[in-house]
């Protein structure tokens, strides 16, 4: 019988990964120790947000790893072993093989098809350019959308080639203008086929997280607000934009107990345009079946911040989509002569034999009004993984609205505690839901880590004593409450936040926002599952904005820490942060990447 080398649970290994292992040596008893190993590490890697095991760095997973295999002997087993296939990279994995191997990515047989087919279905999109007719008559409504067109505007480059693509990303930081660009660049669609005598498109917008799907709906409708007062654009053209966004599951349509949905490649959306944002957060499962439902011949549309925190689950999707997509500075060589009546004589970058390229617009100019609050620098340095720059910054306490407790651990302790409870216990004396949930947006703490002293699990329950007293009610008035799971039936969703109130009766009452009235009712006992809110992982803000975030690292570094969380969690605040951390947590954060194990990068480049 082979040798065996279970990985130690404190290594990092966990059951359900050592379950495949098991199942494999249960049914060949020969199964070769390395090969074992490999498939616990490859379950282990989804379950820590690789979609493959890199046999060069399995450091990435477990951090014992010097019993582990070298590389080649390890390959070299693995290529040998009834368990794992080899196929070509366009080739179907045969479907009664759990592992596939390419090169050197061990992957679970599933993700690895999750990756091919999304490639497939990028690649078509991408491949598939839409007609030219009638662009040169949208110049007189292009030029009133975007009057800096002729002067080099980012924003006016990527309505123009949206027009020119059935796939597009849109990518850039908070507050570039990417919400702003999609609306006016879906009233030209909409104008465009008016013309052709078409009818008009039909358009869905969606999001990962309901948060998400709120806050686009909402800045969408803020960003059409002005044009319809102020432009002088034919009224009936916004009756073909959509009033909401959906979550990318609704969009799809769950089907009752499976991974399936109702629109998939045999069943298509029924839409001509899709619109995506905060496209860092969707995992690979769900980027594939989303892009393989786009129906043929419609258009893709992908806005989001690469350099925030891939999404929890399997992929760091976006970022092998963008680095295969090019700078996104310039226009492609060969969307240019279409687009010349819109916007002049523009330089351009020339084709390459990559079949994504392209394929993105990023958008770099912030114009967010900044609401007292000087954050651009700092998110800069921590984008950039500049230790040195970020902490001169935050030690220099300069920018307005940035504040650097250094060595600070315990945010219920003296020097932090008032202030970081004051708009919390606001909530004590407010009846109203709806002023109950926007009191509910101003402060929040993020964490990196979920567990220990500085995680949002601990914090959460000191934050409810400090509020209510250690003898307090599961559900006492004001204390905020995140969903964890997603409910179709209650229409709530993972990462929805809603806020306990007792009604004039003396009934406990959980509202979250949405419905006709903007607020909706549940009992809290009926619930979907849901913890507190007051602290919450980085993750978990992903997607929300708050008027004060208050940024607790750990003591100890620790491998999820990142300049991607950092910057995700400086970029949820509106009006001040509060980084809590020491000079080399924070140091340590920053020179580490929210590095994820995939394939998609090599296979995008075709
Ligand atoms: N070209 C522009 N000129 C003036 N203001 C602009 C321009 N583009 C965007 N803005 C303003 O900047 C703010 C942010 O724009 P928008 O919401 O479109 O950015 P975003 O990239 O979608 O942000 P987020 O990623 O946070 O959702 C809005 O108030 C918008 O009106």
């Amino acid at each position: 019988m082979s040798r065996q080398l279970p990985l130690q649970a404190n290594a990092g290994g966990r059951v359900v990964d050592r379950a495949l292992a098991d199942v494999l040596r249960r049914l060949d008893p020969a199964t070769d120790a390395q090969v074992l190993q490999g498939a616990e590490l490859a379950s282990l890697a989804i379950g820590l947000g690789h979609a493959a095991l890199d046999l060069q760095c399995p450091q990435l997973l477990v951090d014992t790893f010097d019993e582990l295999p070298q590389p080649r002997p390890w390959r070299e087993a693995l290529q040998a072993s009834r368990w794992v296939a080899t196929p070509a990279p366009h080739e179907v994995a045969p479907t009664d093989v759990p592992l596939v191997l390419e090169g050197d990515l061990l992957y679970l047989r599933r993700y690895r098809e999750y990756e091919r087919r999304l490639v497939a279905g990028l690649l078509r999109l991408a491949s598939h350019v839409p007609a030219a007719d009638g662009i040169a008559a949208l110049a007189p409504l292009f030029a009133r959308l975007f009057p800096q067109a002729l002067d080099d505007d980012a924003q006016a480059r990527a309505a123009a080639l949206a027009l020119q693509r059935s796939l597009l990303l849109v990518t850039g930081g908070p507050g570039t203008g990417k919400t702003t660009t999609i609306a006016r660049l879906l009233l030209l669609l909409a104008a465009q086929a008016r013309a052709a005598g078409a009818d008009a498109p039909r358009i869905a917008l969606g999001a990962p997280t309901g948060r998400a799907a709120d806050r686009m709906a909402a800045s969408l409708h803020r960003s059409l607000a002005p044009l319809r007062e102020q432009l002088d654009i034919d009224a009936t053209l916004f009756e073909a934009l959509p009033q909401e966004a959906r979550t990318l599951h609704r969009l799809l349509g769950t089907l009752p107990g499976g991974t399936r949905f109702r629109h998939d490649a045999s069943q298509p959306l029924p839409f001509d345009v899709v619109v995506v944002d905060e496209a860092s957060m969707v995992d690979l499962p769900m980027m594939c079946k989303l892009v393989e439902a786009v129906r043929e011949g419609a258009r893709l549309i992908l806005l989001g911040d690469a350099d925030q925190l891939p999404s929890v689950e399997a992929g760091d999707v976006l970022a092998a989509i963008v680095t295969a997509s090019g700078e996104g500075a310039l226009l492609p060589e060969d969307a240019v002569p279409a687009l010349q009546p819109l916007l002049g004589r523009c330089a351009s970058v020339p084709a390459t034999a990559a079949p994504m390229h392209g394929h993105r617009i990023h958008l770099q100019r912030g114009y967010r009004q900044a609401q007292g609050l000087e954050l651009a620098p700092l998110a800069e340095a921590a984008r950039g993984g500049d230790g040195d720059g970020a902490l001169s910054l935050l030690q220099a306490q300069q920018l307005s609205g940035v504040h650097f407790h250094a060595d600070h651990y315990d945010l219920l302790s003296a020097a932090t505690r008032e202030t970081l409870l004051a708009p919390w216990r606001e909530l004590a004396a407010v009846a109203d839901p709806g002023a109950a949930l926007a009191i509910a947006d101003r402060a929040r703490v993020l964490t990196a880590l979920r567990e220990g002293p500085q995680g949002a699990a601990q914090l959460n329950a000191r934050i409810e004593e400090a509020l209510a007293g250690a003898q307090r009610e599961a559900y006492f008035h004001g204390r905020l409450l995140m969903v964890t799971e997603n409910s179709y039936r209650h229409g709530l969703f993972n990462g929805d936040i809603g806020v306990c109130l007792r009604d004039a009766a003396g009934t406990m009452v959980a509202w979250f926002a949405g419905g006709s009235e903007g607020v909706r009712a549940f009992h809290p006992a009926a619930l979907p599952q849901h913890g507190g809110a007051f602290a919450m992982t980085v993750h978990k803000a992903q997607g929300s904005e708050y008027d004060t975030v208050w940024l607790q690292l750990p003591r100890q570094d620790a491998r999820t820490l990142s300049r991607e969380l950092v910057y995700t969690a400086l970029t949820r605040a509106r009006r001040a942060v509060h980084v809590c951390a020491s000079e080399a947590v924070l140091r340590a954060a920053l020179t580490r990447h929210a590095q994820r194990v995939s394939g998609l990068a090599w296979r995008l480049k075709g």
